[in-house]
């Protein structure tokens, strides 16, 4: 008992989520209301025909009164028109209304996912975000766009022409209305289950979507690794799954359908026999019959056609529902509500006071354990340690891409939780170890860092960068498109790319997560001499992997297990002897390490 409640609840609140679409609906008054205007008139016109064709049947052959037939005729032909007319428009204005309402929503749920937390993204596929916002919306545009419409026109004709058919013969009506909760009850429970099974084909092929994803995206290891087939093989196992999801949901809607169109025509047949006894004993008109048999195919077809969009109406909801979902995440690391001013002008000061952390996604590690550093405005500070030690964590705690679960972190005295994101970001630049060149122009990648830089400053900046000689050399220079859709970049010339980024974003802090391995000789010293100037003028937390930065650096932390283990100069941790001098050792290879032991 309790739980078929709880299952009718749930499908109850499973159609409810199109109601979400009310706010959107609300923008475009005008058209919905063209759109209503002309459903019912389109409506009313097809119910008004059965009248006209009875009169025509019972009056309209009749010798005594020619003229009559041809007035029936002129009527019926205006009808027509109408009915013409009224289509037409309601087509332009519900199909204009669905195509105008997905466009809000993509830009609405794309907005909101590019603004959510980087714990959000930790646990979300972004294949299957891409899929919620491409093909849940287009199923809401074919829910508002035509199904809506043809549910609401089904609906208005259904119910006059049941109004209709009670007014033509009550008797033959009772019979019809007793038939219809026999119809009726199944077909809904029918389309509980239609509901479940399309969720599910959704589901499964928002699996396998994601999986092509992120396959496509390493089609080069895959390769390498020879995992064509074992690749191949998984997504067939997943399209599979996806297609048997989805025929378990055709196969309930074909079923739905079949059942509905059997059970509406067997009792329409079985009335009219009963009809055609009364029109035999002459208590009834031929024309009343008619009117009555055309009133009852158009109760009937619409029933059908409704049960058929129920189905649908049922899917788009599921989409409404996942989109709702998707809108309705909050991020954790929300603005606050009355942010207070960084100070201006920037300093540059960075403070971490004891600050505990563990991701989202994994709780039940640590990692940072009371962590706290000060670094002064000018200063840089190469941060070392073992994989795994916390040392990118820093940096998403200082982003605020996460907020620690104890202490505090500080930008210029503020804590970066009580500033706005936009302002901290905006104080910050950083070249990642793994640079993200844009499906776009070498000028648009570069300005990037500040959207409506001039010609002149992106190639200043990528003259600082060292950039500017390989970019002179490619075809299109600085318009070169590169990317996804144009040209690949080596590693040094990404990095490249992503200094003059920062440079042109020229920001008070700097954050570097150095990634050597991905250069040559040649590259890292282009490389490393854009940084030399970028690092100059300003506080950067470095990331460091090279002799060279270590070296430069006012102070080296020495991070493990997400603690500081030990502090101070190239030197004075060499000559400590502890993790550091192991580090160096191990990490930099034999030719710098003859280097290093030279500076000591
Ligand atoms: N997004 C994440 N979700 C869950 N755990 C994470 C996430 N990112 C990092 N970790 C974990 O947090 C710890 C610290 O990771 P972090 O990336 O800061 O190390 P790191 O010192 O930068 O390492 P590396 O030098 O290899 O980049 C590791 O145990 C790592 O597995």
């Amino acid at each position: 008992m309790s739980e078929t409640g709880q299952a009718d609840d749930k499908n109850r609140r499973s159609i409810r989520p199109l109601l979400r679409l009310t706010p959107y609906l609300r923008r475009y008054r005008g058209m919905v209301l063209g759109a209503l205007i002309a459903l019912v008139a389109a409506a009313v016109t097809s119910l008004a025909l059965p009248l006209a064709v009875r009169r025509m049947i019972d009056h309209g052959f009749d010798q005594s009164d020619r003229g009559l037939i041809d007035s029936y005729f002129a009527a019926i032909m205006v009808m027509a028109v109408i009915l013409a007319l009224a289509s037409a428009l309601r087509y332009y204005f519900v199909i204009s209304i669905g195509e105008r309402i997905v466009s809000d929503m993509r830009r609405e749920v794309f907005d909101h996912v590019t603004r959510l937390s980087a714990a959000f993204f930790d646990v979300n596929q972004s294949g299957e975000i891409v899929s919620r916002l491409t093909a849940d919306t287009t199923q809401i545009k074919s829910a508002v766009g035509s199904t809506a419409s043809v549910a609401l026109r089904n609906l208005i004709l259904c119910l006059g022409a049941v109004v209709m058919m009670i007014v033509t013969s009550p008797k033959l009506s009772s019979i019809v209305l007793i038939a219809i909760p026999i119809i009726v009850l199944p077909l809904m429970s029918f389309g509980r289950s239609v509901r479940k099974r399309s969720r599910a084909a959704q589901d499964t092929l928002a699996n396998a979507s994601a999986y092509a994803n992120e396959t496509i995206a390493a089609s080069r290891t895959i390769q390498a690794f020879n995992g064509e087939a074992a690749a191949a093989q998984r997504y067939g196992a997943a399209v599979e799954d996806a297609y048997q999801a989805a025929r378990a949901a055709i196969k309930s809607r074909s079923l739905l359908t079949g059942f509905a169109i059997t059970m509406v025509f067997g009792s329409i047949v079985a009335v009219l026999w009963v009809g055609a006894q009364n029109v035999l004993a002459g208590t009834m008109s031929a024309g009343t019959l008619g009117q009555f048999l055309l009133y009852s195919v158009i109760a009937g077809s619409s029933l059908g056609s409704l049960s058929e969009v129920w189905g649908e109406l049922s899917q788009a909801a599921g989409a409404a529902d996942r989109l709702g979902e998707l809108l309705a995440e909050v991020s954790p690391v929300a603005a606050p509500s009355d942010p207070l001013p960084l100070p201006q002008p920037p300093q540059g000061r960075v403070e971490f006071s004891d600050v505990h952390f563990s991701y989202p996604s994994r709780p039940e590690k640590s990692a940072l354990h009371g962590l706290s550093l000060s670094v002064k405005p000018g200063e840089t500070v190469a941060i070392v340690g073992p994989s795994g030690a916390g040392k990118s964590t820093v940096f998403s705690l200082l982003l605020r891409f996460y907020d620690p679960q104890q202490g505090s972190v500080a930008v210029d005295g503020v804590d970066v939780s009580r500033v706005s994101p936009d302002a901290l970001r905006g104080r910050i630049a950083i070249v990642p170890q793994d640079t993200t060149i844009f499906a776009a122009s070498i000028h648009d990648n570069i300005a990037f860092g500040r959207p409506g830089a001039l010609r002149d400053e992106v190639r200043a900046a990528a003259m600082a960068a060292q950039a500017d000689e390989f970019i002179s050399r490619l075809g299109q220079g600085y318009d070169t498109q590169v990317g996804e859709r144009g040209i690949t970049l080596s590693g040094g010339q990404r990095q490249r790319i992503a200094i003059a980024r920062s440079i042109l974003k020229n920001a008070p802090i700097l954050l570097l997560d150095e990634a050597t391995s991905a250069l040559d000789a040649e590259s890292e010293t282009l490389v490393q001499k854009a940084l030399d100037g970028l690092m100059e003028t300003r506080t950067t937390l470095v990331i460091a992997h090279r002799l060279a930065t270590v070296l430069k650096a006012d102070r080296i932390l020495v991070l493990d297990q997400g603690r500081i283990v030990e502090e101070g100069t190239h030197q004075s941790l060499i000559q400590q002897g502890g993790i550091y001098a192991k580090l160096a050792r191990l990490q930099f290879d034999a030719g710098i390490e003859g280097r290093m032991l030279a500076v000591k």
